[in-house]
């Protein structure tokens, strides 16, 4: 699990370790500089003239000070100063002081053009408004280039709370950044103008990121430990029963995605709860099944109640993938809401028959209460971003806009547990914002969803919580997705490539 930060919190953790712990911040920043130039001579830097453009605050005093040990090492390096010196932070002013003691050339303007590697160190995470001016121009110009650029901490202009440019940002090659990622690397288009990562341990304690407590994290592969364990004295009932309704007429692929991925990621036991006239192809194509199939056109007392036992005999259930939005849908999510005493992930049309419900009810409480109000407890939402703006009535592009704020949205003060499906996908639940960094564009193909709902009801299914079963599950779907990627290509990859991906990464964890 890797904590992650916004700007806020990254200065907490300054703080507390210069002010609480007394660890001198030059200290930190000689660390954060000696660790860009690691990070340079990995990439091969030998020869290159080197341009270290500097601000005025201390994202700047770390460039100089890389700047400085690149000096010493015999380096082919320059420093360019943005903004006004008088207004330079006290360790910029001290690492400017040694840097002309030692004769190195700082200059205010230059032509940049002949350097072919440039030190990014104009913002970093004290920027706090929309850049304009010569900084603006300064930007624009790097980007206009051609060298290779190392940012310093985060690319200048680059919000680390929002990941949006502050109107402009520098475009990185390598971002180095300090003690614990940014929300402004990772979520979308920050991470694209951060080029490759690499996160820093420069000496912050973990008393002082412990302390910042943010909710913010992603998982790596050490988290595949929490995937839930395989007893050997087992039989098909110890690992859980998932009941998956979905599908429709004319819509068979949801199902069959869903309960095929819910077997493979280690269910014992998977029914399909379906229309009728898809008996014949989840028979054929996923014998493992069980099966259960009401007729659309005949629904009677019978049905009713054979489909109360199934929401009984479920350990999990899986509702909405292709259900579609008919009559019969609705009534078949409205035994589930009023019904299932187990997790429920509730998926694609299932969240726009509940948005439809929630259009019909007239009171003064706020729409996410009454969405809460209906759905049982440790329900799982499986929203993209569409569904999600049908379902809070809110418009597409500011859920787009704010998706951390959105996430604490749906949150705040009950216990639901949503996915929100982005090419950064954000597990949100009372306490954590989880956000994932597996996946690939690939894996926008149809049936992706499903087999997404699949993987989180199996986990469920053997033993994981609700809200852990979300996070790994979507975790593994990505890994599942870069797996498929590495053999049939983003072009290429189908949601059946995802679920036989599974096997590579589950199966590691033997
Ligand atoms: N102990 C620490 O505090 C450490 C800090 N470090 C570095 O310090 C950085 C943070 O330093 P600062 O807090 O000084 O902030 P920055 O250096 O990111 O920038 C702050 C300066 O820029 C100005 N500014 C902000 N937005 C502007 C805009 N749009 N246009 C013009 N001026 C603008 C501010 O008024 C201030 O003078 C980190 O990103 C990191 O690189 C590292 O050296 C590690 C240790
Ligand atoms: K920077």
């Amino acid at each position: 699990m890797k904590t992650i930060v916004n700007s806020a919190q990254m200065k907490a953790v300054d703080d507390y370790t210069v002010e609480k712990v007394g660890i001198p911040a030059i200290v930190l920043m000689e660390r954060a500089a000696l660790s860009v130039i690691d990070e340079m001579k990995k990439h091969g830097v030998t020869k290159e003239k080197i341009l270290a453009v500097c601000g005025i605050g201390n994202n700047g005093a770390d460039g100089v000070a890389a700047a400085r040990i690149l000096y010493l090492q015999s380096y082919t390096v320059a420093i360019l100063l943005v903004g006004d010196e008088d207004k330079a932070s006290p360790l910029l002013k001290q690492q400017l002081l040694i840097a002309r003691n030692l004769g190195i050339s700082i200059y205010n303007n230059i032509a940049i053009t002949e350097y072919t590697i440039i030190i990014d160190a104009i913002f970093g995470i004290g920027l706090s408004r929309n850049i304009s001016g010569i900084y603006k121009e300064i930007i624009e110009e790097i980007n206009a280039g051609s060298h290779t650029v190392y940012s310093v901490d985060i690319p200048s202009g680059l919000s680390a709370d929002t990941a949006k440019p502050m109107d402009i940002a520098i475009k990185a090659d390598y971002t180095i950044t300090f003690g614990l990622n940014k929300i402004g690397l990772i979520l979308y288009p920050g991470c694209e103008y951060a080029g490759n990562v690499i996160v820093e341990e420069i000496g912050f304690p973990e008393i002082a990121v412990n302390q910042v407590n943010s909710p913010y994290f992603s998982y790596d592969t050490n988290d595949l430990n929490k995937l839930p364990k395989r007893l050997n004295y087992s039989n098909k009932g110890t690992f859980g029963k998932v009941l998956v309704i979905a599908g429709s007429v004319n819509i068979s692929g949801a199902c069959y995605f869903s309960a095929k991925a819910a077997y493979r990621a280690g269910s014992g036991l998977v029914k399909v709860m379906t229309a009728e006239e898809n008996r014949i192809i989840i028979q054929s194509q996923l014998p493992e099944a069980l099966l259960y199939t009401y007729k659309s056109d005949n629904w009677d007392d019978c049905t009713e109640e054979q489909i109360l036992k199934e929401i009984e005999w479920a350990k999990v259930i899986v509702i909405g993938p292709g259900i579609g939005m008919s009559n019969t849908s609705g009534r078949l999510l409205d035994l589930v809401l009023e019904h299932a005493k187990v997790p429920v992930i509730l998926d694609a049309d299932g969240i726009n028959l509940l948005s439809e419900k929630v259009n019909s009810m007239h009171n003064d409480n706020s729409r996410i209460e009454n969405i809460v109000s209906i759905l049982p407890k440790q329900t799982i939402l499986t929203p993209h971003l569409k569904e999600l703006s049908v379902l809070l009535d809110m418009p597409l592009d500011t859920i787009i806009n704010n998706l951390l704020g959105i996430a604490d949205i749906c949150t705040c003060k009950n216990d639901l547990i949503t996915v929100l499906k982005d090419a950064r996908t954000i597990v949100a639940n009372k306490k954590e914002r989880y956000i994932n960094i597996s996946g690939n564009n690939g894996m926008s193909t149809g049936g992706s969803g499903d087999v997404l709902t699949g993987i989180i009801a199996a986990f469920i299914a053997q033993g994981l919580e609700a809200k852990e079963a979300a996070k790994l599950g979507v975790y593994t779907h990505g890994l599942a997705g870069d797996k498929a990627r590495e053999l049939k290509g983003s072009y290429c990859l189908i949601a059946s490539d995802i679920i036989d991906a599974l096997a590579q990464v589950l199966n590691n964890n033997d």
